[in-house]
């Protein structure tokens, strides 16, 4: 529970707009960390009002060092993970930003962008990216074991095609292992619920119907897919180098857009990318990423917004999207992106997120689902997490999604159901 939230007074001073202002960002690949650096270093270096320091923290404890700080100890802006935003709202950490950025900046935002940034009217966020999940597959070692696989969308494999196509790559593979799932990155992560709520999804379940978990969480449909996942975990490659796909020991990547630019390295023309199977009802992707806001607790707004306006800017978007191979979340530079353009390598994500669900409403026609947008989402993914491990690790589906549905609405029930007022 997250005592002592629950207003919503969070207004920011606006200041001078002069003068030094810190920023925290989460620590990702190399590539990124180079990517924010340089832009606070040509912003720095463009203009003498404004000095940013930038602080990285590193990105499995990111969330937590906000979550655990002090409104007051907050920096001027901060990043965020998207689904956290209500939550920090919520615990008045976060101001909103339409005084602070400008026209221009919120009108290049996409739809998506600004609607994850949005509650009740005010913005606490854009980001400089949105998001795609997908199977990243190896096309040499897929055409060797004679498996076809899907093209687009819409035709997905269902999740027995897609446990079949696992067989015939295991017979023809050295140590049966030929799918990776990030299990490096550990399952009771963000990325646990990130990279498999899909599954809930695509079963036409759903972590939370009407601000409750039991019926949706725990419903016959999302048992019996979980136990389909379980099933595969025999065919998975613990990935504990990072490299299961890249070194080619594994013909399949259960993952991001985030791993395009060190697979394309790697693989070249033989990378393919794919939709998640479809388990009944169409399949299914997250979206939604990290995004900027700006400390509820800033005594220089002015100053934050300004920065902000120059990292979100075409060439910050491009450099950062060129950088993790995410789908842009300005509407000039994903106009721009030779990445996500019809026919470029990555347009299958673009098609996911042309096809959008919001976070309610999950119909078979949507492909592209948004984490639940309340400020109780900390208990949720935990507690979804908590589970998906848990299956992964053999116990029964129905006991432990019981077990998470049931926490989650108790915990909701403590907090009057997390109501932003
Ligand atoms: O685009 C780069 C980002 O990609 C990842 O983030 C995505 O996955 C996360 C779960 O693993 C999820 O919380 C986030 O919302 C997604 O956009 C990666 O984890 C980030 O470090 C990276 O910046």
């Amino acid at each position: 529970a997250c005592g002592g939230g629950g207003g919503s007074d969070t207004s920011a001073e606006a200041g001078s707009g002069k003068g030094t202002i810190s920023v925290w960002a989460h620590q990702g690949q190399k590539s990124e960390d180079t990517a924010i650096q340089n832009a606070v270093k040509s912003f720095n270096s463009s203009q003498s009002d404004i000095k940013v320091e930038l602080k990285l923290i590193p990105g499995n404890d990111y969330t937590k060092t906000v979550t655990t700080t002090d409104a007051s100890e907050l920096p001027d802006v901060m990043e965020f993970d998207g689904p956290t935003m209500a939550n920090f709202v919520y615990n008045q950490k976060l101001a909103p930003i339409d005084d602070y950025v400008s026209a221009k900046t919120l009108d290049n935002a996409t739809g998506a962008n600004k609607a994850q940034g949005e509650i009740d009217g005010k913005h606490y966020g854009l980001g400089q990216y949105d998001s795609g999940l997908g199977i990243y597959g190896n096309k040499k070692l897929l055409d060797a074991a004679g498996v076809k696989y899907p093209t687009s969308v819409d035709d997905a494999w269902t999740a027995d095609e897609f446990t079949a196509a696992l067989k015939a790559l295991k017979a023809k593979d050295s140590d049966g292992k030929v799918l990776d799932i990030q299990e490096n990155n550990g399952l009771t992560t963000e990325w646990g619920t990130y990279g498999f709520s899909p599954i809930v999804w695509s079963a036409g379940g759903s972590l939370l119907k009407d601000g409750k978990a039991e019926g949706s969480l725990d419903s016959p449909e999302t048992v019996s897919a979980l136990k389909t996942f379980q099933s595969w975990k025999s065919d998975v490659d613990p990935n504990t180098d990072g490299n299961a796909f890249a070194k080619s020991r594994v013909p399949l990547s259960w993952v991001g857009h985030w791993m395009y630019p060190a697979y394309s390295e790697a693989l070249g023309d033989d990378l393919v990318v794919l939709p998640l199977p479809d388990f009944g009802n169409g399949p299914k992707t997250g979206q939604g990423s990290w995004a900027w806001g700006i400390g509820a607790g800033s005594k220089n707004a002015k100053a934050a917004g300004t920065f902000l306006d120059s990292l979100l800017n075409d060439e910050n978007v491009a450099a950062m999207t060129t950088a993790n191979g995410a789908p842009p979340a300005t509407k000039s530079a994903l106009a721009a992106s030779d990445l996500y353009k019809q026919g470029g390598p990555l347009q299958l994500f673009s098609d996911q997120l042309a096809k959008p669900c919001g976070d309610t409403d999950i119909a078979k026609s949507c492909v592209a689902v948004t984490r639940p947008l309340t400020a109780g989402y900390p208990t949720v993914t935990a507690k979804f997490a908590e589970a998906l491990n848990s299956v992964y690790g053999g116990a029964d589906p129905k006991d432990a999604l019981t077990k998470a549905a049931r926490s989650i609405d108790q915990d909701f029930s403590d907090n009057a159901g997390y109501e932003i007022p």
